[in-house]
């Protein structure tokens, strides 16, 4: 299907987001969709998916003028939308679940549960997905969840897909499945709108980008025509740095040990260590254990056996208050599930962590959490009008960009980042690592946890890798590379 935008305005009160948006997606074209957090990305998307309606300017699909009033009427017209924020019931089977948009009754309502099994397993093997449709969502990795709704996308026989960061939480192996049913779709005359702020990835995968900036449409083109660098300074309006990161400081003191952690089910036998002014990664593929394990240290759930020493000392750490109390702050990697709390404002959200911390004869202290909020914003250079509006009234890199500053407010010992540069613009990302380097300068001992290599190995003085929940080995700055690290991922021989 043709879709073309013609000067689309929109505003969020005096938020002025679109501004005169005009541009158009060919059938069986995979176009991305650019621009830094907060541009208005999924603001326009959300007005082609029903949600939203413009307050001035018209789509056209297929050369016919087209209003839309509801979510449904779009669905309908073939325009499928698979959300930054996944949309899946935790509590139903894949099954139920990749069917949710559409009627599936049949005669007298009779739910035909195995001819839904049936569908999603075929879906499945097209897609080499390696899962029982049966399993319910709530069990699901996230990557996992985003699989699906892909899935669901396609099974939908939609004509445009509009994918909205849909790879934050794949690893290398699973983005390469989704870009292959992707062109898969294109050869199918779909559109695709891929909304990304992976630039490598829009260079492998789509045909021309659009950019957005402060609600202005910027710069549009091929993509064979341009460069990841010149495709970051459309976005930012700057040259984005790529340079290495990693900054050789003395070791401190010890601060967080492990030894031989095991949790029956997620990973076993896992020792490391974490010292002051050291930034460590952890790696590795899908399944490989590492959030399970640092969801475990941080009293999200308990540990079978092993020991947990801080600064020399053993400490038992049952419930998340204890670990914050400890000093140890943990950023998780799914946002919407894990992080944001949907019915706090923005200020809240940033400060409950905090809040124990500063209260006065148990009152919150909320000048201080204001305060402490505005310091952060210009830090992280957090677009937000209101401190008091919703978090959800946020975009989603403005959203994650609170949530760390939410764990920076707990002034933690140990840093732990899981996937922290989820759905974060190319240019918010080094703000986000340059403050990451300076609480390292401070002796704070910070743990990446990330499947992007380039992130490994910019940003940490030494990285471990996991393989089905053990550690396979572990690598200093000057033994990284890409490929080190995915003989480790891929259970090349174990070195520790
Ligand atoms: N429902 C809403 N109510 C009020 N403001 C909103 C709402 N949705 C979005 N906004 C505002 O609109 C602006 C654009 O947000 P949008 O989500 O479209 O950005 P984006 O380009 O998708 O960003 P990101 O890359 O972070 O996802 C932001 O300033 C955001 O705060």
């Amino acid at each position: 299907m043709h879709i073309a935008f013609q000067n689309i305005q929109k505003s969020f009160g005096k938020n002025h987001v679109l501004k005169d948006i005009s541009f158009s997606i060919k059938e069986g074209e995979i176009c991305a969709l650019l621009g830094e957090n907060g541009a208005g990305k999924s603001t326009l998307m959300n007005i082609l998916g029903g949600i939203h309606r413009p307050d001035a300017g018209s789509i056209y699909a297929d050369g016919k003028e087209v209003r839309f009033t509801a979510p449904e009427q779009s669905i309908k017209l073939g325009i499928s939308f698979i959300h930054q924020e996944l949309n899946l019931i935790n509590d139903l089977p894949i099954y139920e679940n990749m069917f949710l948009e559409r009627d599936y009754t049949k005669g007298f309502r009779r739910v035909p549960h195995q001819e839904m099994i049936q569908e999603t397993k075929a879906i499945f093997e097209r897609m080499q997905v390696d899962l029982d449709p049966r399993t319910l969502v709530k069990d699901l990795d996230s990557s996992y969840k985003q699989i699906i709704e892909i899935c669901r996308a396609i099974t939908m026989h939609a004509s445009v897909i509009i994918m909205d960061e849909p790879t934050t939480s794949l690893t290398d192996s699973e983005i390469e499945r989704v870009f292959s049913m992707m062109r898969h779709l294109r050869d199918q005359q779909v559109s695709i709108i891929f909304i990304s702020h992976k630039l490598k990835e829009v260079i492998e995968v789509c045909d021309t980008y659009t950019v957005l900036r402060d609600g202005n449409l910027v710069s549009q083109g091929q993509v064979s025509d341009v460069t990841t660098k010149e495709l970051a300074r459309f976005m930012v309006g700057y040259d984005v740095r790529t340079d290495q990161l990693i900054q050789q400081r003395e070791r401190g003191k010890e601060i967080l040990r492990a030894d031989k952690l095991t949790d029956a089910a997620a990973f076993s036998n896992v020792s490391f260590s974490v010292h002051q002014g050291e930034v460590v990664g952890f790696t590795g593929l899908l399944g490989d254990g590492r959030s399970e394990l640092f969801q475990s240290i941080f009293g999200a759930h308990d540990i079978s056996s092993g020991k947990l020493f801080l600064y020399g000392k053993e400490i038992h750490i049952h419930t998340t208050m204890d670990a914050i109390k400890h000093g140890i702050a943990y950023l998780p990697r799914n946002r919407k599930e894990n992080a944001i709390i949907k019915d706090m404002d923005i200020l809240e959200n940033s400060a409950i962590a905090s809040w124990k911390r500063h209260a006065k004869w148990g009152v919150i202290q909320h000048s201080i959490h204001k305060e402490k909020l505005e310091v952060f914003q210009k830090q992280l250079k957090i677009r937000m009008t209101n401190a008091s509006n919703n978090i959800l009234n946020l975009s989603g890199g403005n959203q994650q960009k609170i949530v760390l500053a939410k764990w920076l407010s707990t002034d933690p010992r140990i840093l732990i980042l899981d996937n922290p540069t989820q759905g974060v613009d190319v240019g918010a990302k080094e703000d986000m690592y340059d403050i990451i380097l300076r609480l390292a300068d401070k002796g704070v001992g910070i743990i990446i946890l990330s499947s992007e290599a380039n992130e490994i190995l910019r940003l940490c003085n030494r990285t471990y890798v996991m393989y089905h929940g053990r550690l396979q080995g572990e690598l200093k700055a000057e033994d990284m590379n890409e490929q080190a690290i995915m003989e480790l991922a891929t259970g090349g021989d174990a070195f520790i």
